[in-house]
């Protein structure tokens, strides 16, 4: 019989709602004491590393809940496992852990958007479908999955889109890879194959702006050079920036820091086309780093882990700069 480990971190799955429709987390995870419908068809392991809303969760934290998904596959022989979490920082987890993590069972994410005890909770039947999902053999080798809502996304491309819909994860331009029927869970697109790189410790000083219109180079300006590691910007469009922004970037550059660019736009990819002062062209010819396919969130995690297995240079930039082929 198939052995899967739960790993509980909190979040709003692990919520409850008091008499004022405040959301709050429990002591006991509520998940615990649902009536067990796998019984006899798999055998279910629950541990609950953390209980902490997402907005909590660190870097730390998710090489921790790495750590503890290797010692699973390497000496306790699981199959398959699932990770619970709040909705807020999921989609950074999950890259982190498919960024990091070496395994071939399947490891799938899951949260909800409704608490335990609201009208409409979705945390049992999302919880429900992780678990037939990582049960699946169809789900071995394919990176980190999230299943939500019916939907099985990648770690790599998914994305939080809404603050209350329950289906708020959406994975812009590519689609999500699967679908969860009420008896099977379907893939229907094959992945590219990714370099994993396990780290052992973590940097600091890895940051994230969001360009705008007017941006001038203050904010680069106010950056400690001595503590800053590496720094992404969500730049306009294709990947611009305003013309303003060019000093202040220069110095950041000047110091060696690796500047990673990637859109503010929900679709599409950064790359340099446009030839005027400010434009990717010009951004690239500084030595800006353009990450293709990836939201800010998630390169900052990729230039993290870049970071701190150490990589530099030319390597540094092919490791960040292709999410996509
Ligand atoms: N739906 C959720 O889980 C949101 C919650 N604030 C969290 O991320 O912990």
């Amino acid at each position: 019989m198939k052995k899967i480990l739960v790993l509980h971190t909190g979040g709003t799955i692990a919520m409850s709602a008091d008499q004022q429709g405040n959301i709050l987390p429990n002591q006991h995870n509520p998940l615990l004491d649902t009536d067990n419908e796998f019984a006899g068809k798999l055998e279910l392991i629950s541990e609950e590393i953390f209980n902490l809303p997402s907005p909590h969760m660190t870097p730390e934290r998710m090489l921790e809940l790495c750590n503890r998904i290797l010692i699973a596959e390497n000496e306790e022989d699981i199959d398959g496992i699932v990770v619970t979490h709040g909705t807020d920082t999921l989609e950074e987890t999950a890259y982190f852990l498919d960024l990091t993590l070496p395994t071939h069972v399947p490891v799938v994410i899951t949260g909800a958007m409704r608490s335990s005890n609201e009208i409409g909770s979705d945390g049992l039947y999302n919880f429900r479908n992780a678990v037939w999902t990582a049960y699946s053999d169809a789900a071995r080798d394919k990176g980190v999955l999230v299943a939500m809502n019916d939907e099985v996304h990648t770690a790599r491309f998914v994305t939080k889109t809404h603050t209350t819909n329950v289906s708020t994860f959406r994975t812009p331009t590519f689609g999500p890879i699967g679908l969860i029927s009420k008896h099977h869970v379907h893939f229907y697109q094959e992945l590219i194959n990714q370099e994993v790189c396990h780290i052992d410790h973590l940097v600091d000083g890895v940051y994230l702006l969001k360009a705008y219109a007017g941006m001038t180079s203050s904010l680069f300006e106010a950056i400690d050079t001595t503590a800053t590691k590496g720094l992404v910007i969500e730049a306009l469009g294709a990947g611009n920036l305003p013309p303003e922004t060019l000093p202040g970037l220069q110095k950041l550059l000047d110091h060696k820091i690796p500047i990673v660019l990637v859109s503010r736009c929900f679709n599409g990819v950064a790359e340099d086309v446009y030839d005027y002062q400010g434009g990717g062209v010009e951004l690239k010819k500084m030595g800006i780093i353009f990450c293709r396919g990836l939201n800010g969130q998630k390169a900052r995690i990729k230039l993290l882990v870049g970071l701190s297995a150490g990589k530099k240079g030319a390597e540094l930039e092919t490791y960040v700069n292709n999410a996509v082929s």
